[in-house]
Formats: C-alpha cells, sequence, structure tokens
C-alpha cells in the first residue's frame, strides 16, 4: 500500500476576466513507503496545487487521491493525525521560546512534553530551545517548523520548499534532517523542490513534473540513468589519430580530459570495431551520464 496514491487528478483555477488555469492536467502519482521521495519541477508546473489537494486544503475536479490507503478528502479526518507538513512557514508566537512554542502545540494535541524534548533533539535545536523564536535564524525557525510538523509522530511528513529563502548553511542543516528523517524508517518524507541538486542530494526516489503532470518518476538514479546522454568517452594512446578515423566513419568527437568524447552512439561496440579496424585499441570506454541539469531540462521539455 503506497503512502500517496493519486490518480488522473485534474485542477483548474478560475480566473476574473482570462480562461481557467490548468495546475494539475490528469496527475497520476504514486509515493511509496520509507525514504524521501522527491517531488520536483519548475515553478508552475503544479507541485503546490498536488500537496495542497493531498492535504485536503483544496478539492480536485477530478481524479482520486489516497493518503495513507484512505480516500481523500473522505476520510481526511481519520488519517491527517497521521501526516505532518510544513507548506507555509509556520507560525510561531515570537516573544516564546521554541520550547514553549512546541509546548503550546503539543498541549493542543494532547501529547506529553516529553515528545517536544525529542523532537527538539531531533532538529538539533535544544541548546537554544529557550532562546526567544524572533531571534533564531531563518534556517533554525524552519528546523522549528520541521519540529512542529514532527510532533504528531507523523507516518507521512510533507515539506513544500522548505530550502526556500534560507542561506548556505540553513539549507545544509535542512538537507542534513530530511536525510535523517528519511533513514530513520518510520516516515515517509515528501519533499517538493524546484531545486535539482536538492532532489539529487537528499531524495531516494523522485517524480517530476511538468505542466500538471508527472512526465518521470523512479529511484533518482534511474531516472537519470534513463536519460544517458548517447555520448561515450574513449581513452586510446594515439587520441588525434583516432579521432581522425572516428569522423571519418561519419562520427562527431570531441576531445575531452585524457582521451576523447564521440557524441550520439547508439552502438558503443561499433566506436571500439572501427578503432579496431584502424590499429586503435582501447584502453578504456564509458558512457557518458547526462548530468542531472539537462536531463531534467530535457524531462521537462518533452511534449507529453
Ligand atoms: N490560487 C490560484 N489561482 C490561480 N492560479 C493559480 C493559483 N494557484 C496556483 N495557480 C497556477 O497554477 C499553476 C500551478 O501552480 P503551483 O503553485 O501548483 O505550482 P508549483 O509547481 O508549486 O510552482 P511554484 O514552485 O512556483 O510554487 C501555476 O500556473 C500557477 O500560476
Amino acid at each position: 500500500m503506497p503512502a500517496v496514491e493519486m490518480r488522473g487528478v485534474s485542477k483548474s483555477y478560475r480566473r476574473r476576466g482570462r480562461p481557467p488555469q490548468q495546475a494539475l492536467d490528469a496527475l497520476d502519482l504514486v509515493v511509496e513507503h520509507g525514504g524521501v521521495q522527491g517531488f520536483l519541477g519548475p515553478n508552475g508546473s503544479g507541485k503546490t496545487t498536488s500537496i495542497r489537494v493531498l492535504l485536503g486544503l483544496i478539492r480536485p475536479d477530478a481524479g482520486e487521491v489516497r493518503l495513507l490507503d484512505r480516500p481523500v478528502p473522505g476520510d481526511l479526518p481519520q488519517v491527517i493525525g497521521s501526516v505532518g507538513a510544513l507548506v507555509e512557514t509556520p507560525l510561531f508566537f515570537p516573544g516564546f521560546s521554541g520550547r514553549r512554542n512546541l509546548q503550546l502545540l503539543a498541549e493542543v494535541a494532547g501529547l506529553p512534553r516529553t515528545r517536544v524534548e525529542e523532537v527538539l533533539e531531533t532538529v538539533e535545536l535544544t541548546d537554544r530551545a529557550d532562546d526567544r523564536f524572533k531571534g533564531y535564524s531563518l534556517g533554525m525557525k524552519q528546523r522549528l517548523g520541521i519540529a512542529a510538523a514532527l510532533l504528531k509522530s507523523p507516518r507521512l511528513l510533507v515539506l513544500d520548499e522548505p530550502s526556500n529563502g534560507l542561506d548556505p548553511a540553513g539549507i545544509r542543516d535542512v538537507r542534513e534532517l530530511i536525510r535523517r528523517l528519511g533513514s530513520s524508517g518510520s516516515t515517509t518524507v515528501l519533499l517538493s523542490s524546484h531545486l535539482l541538486a536538492e532532489i539529487e542530494q537528499v531524495c531516494d526516489r523522485v517524480a517530476i513534473l511538468a505542466r500538471g503532470r508527472c512526465v518521470a518518476a523512479g529511484p533518482v538514479r534511474e531516472v537519470l540513468a534513463g536519460r544517458s546522454s548517447g555520448d561515450v568517452r574513449i581513452r586510446v594512446p594515439a587520441p588525434a589519430e583516432a579521432a581522425a578515423v572516428l569522423q571519418a566513419s561519419g562520427w562527431a568527437v570531441s576531445p575531452a580530459e585524457a582521451g576523447l568524447v564521440v557524441h550520439a552512439v547508439t552502438a558503443p561496440g561499433e566506436v571500439t570495431r572501427v578503432l579496431a579496424e584502424h590499429g586503435h585499441y582501447l584502453e578504456e570506454l564509458t558512457p557518458v551520464a547526462a548530468d542531472l541539469e539537462s536531463a531534467f531540462l530535457a524531462i521537462t521539455a518533452e511534449p507529453v
């Protein structure tokens, strides 16, 4: 049973004097339990809308949504207690300490104070827990927000662009925290981001959104490996001569560090054969993986 299932979910926003804006277009999305699932897409691709539909904050026009195996919004009351979310900058009392703010939330939720200490520990704010919230850095404020979302020991934690607006140290701390949460085994983390590096560093799996649709999904490595650039890097003892041989056989070749890159190769064995026929024996041949940036651009640019 997946943690999240969205099938054929559509949502348009009505706009005064203009045609409606289609934010989700028959979106299919499945998030399996455990680890960190990235939700990657350019601005306006529908990430926030999906999350708002998932949390029952807006109703979709069509489609089915299941959260922890319960239909949403129908069974939302039964399931929302197992979901923690940080969707906007959380509101805390600025003059109260981080600890006091969490204690108030815990009291409202009927949770023991020991839980406050546990989540402070998890987000590494114990040392600063008695300082006033208004004196916290943005990164600390964000980590306190994550602590608040963790109070209920959620099975699913939804974080919408948690690094937005943070300085590099804050970004690093939040990423480390998300990685730790994902590897704890008890919580599935759904992390939306438009930052490729963040997804690459933090996530186990990724779903890529473009124009309100999921255009690629799977383990981060597989989604990217499926987008190999078609280039191969080779090492030969005489690169200049080998390049001339390959060019004469119709390949585009460019020099690379310690060798050559042969472009748009469909059968690497052909490169080996042609070179061997001309007395050039390969020392190394490696496919060049598409870097994340170009894979992402290629995926989101494809017509769907
Ligand atoms: N309340 C709204 N009224 C009208 N259009 C909206 C509204 N909210 C979102 N949209 C539009 O729906 C589309 C999807 O927006 P959404 O915020 O879900 O995307 P996103 O991937 O989260 O982008 P971002 O990273 O910029 O927040 C965009 O074209 C956006 O302009």
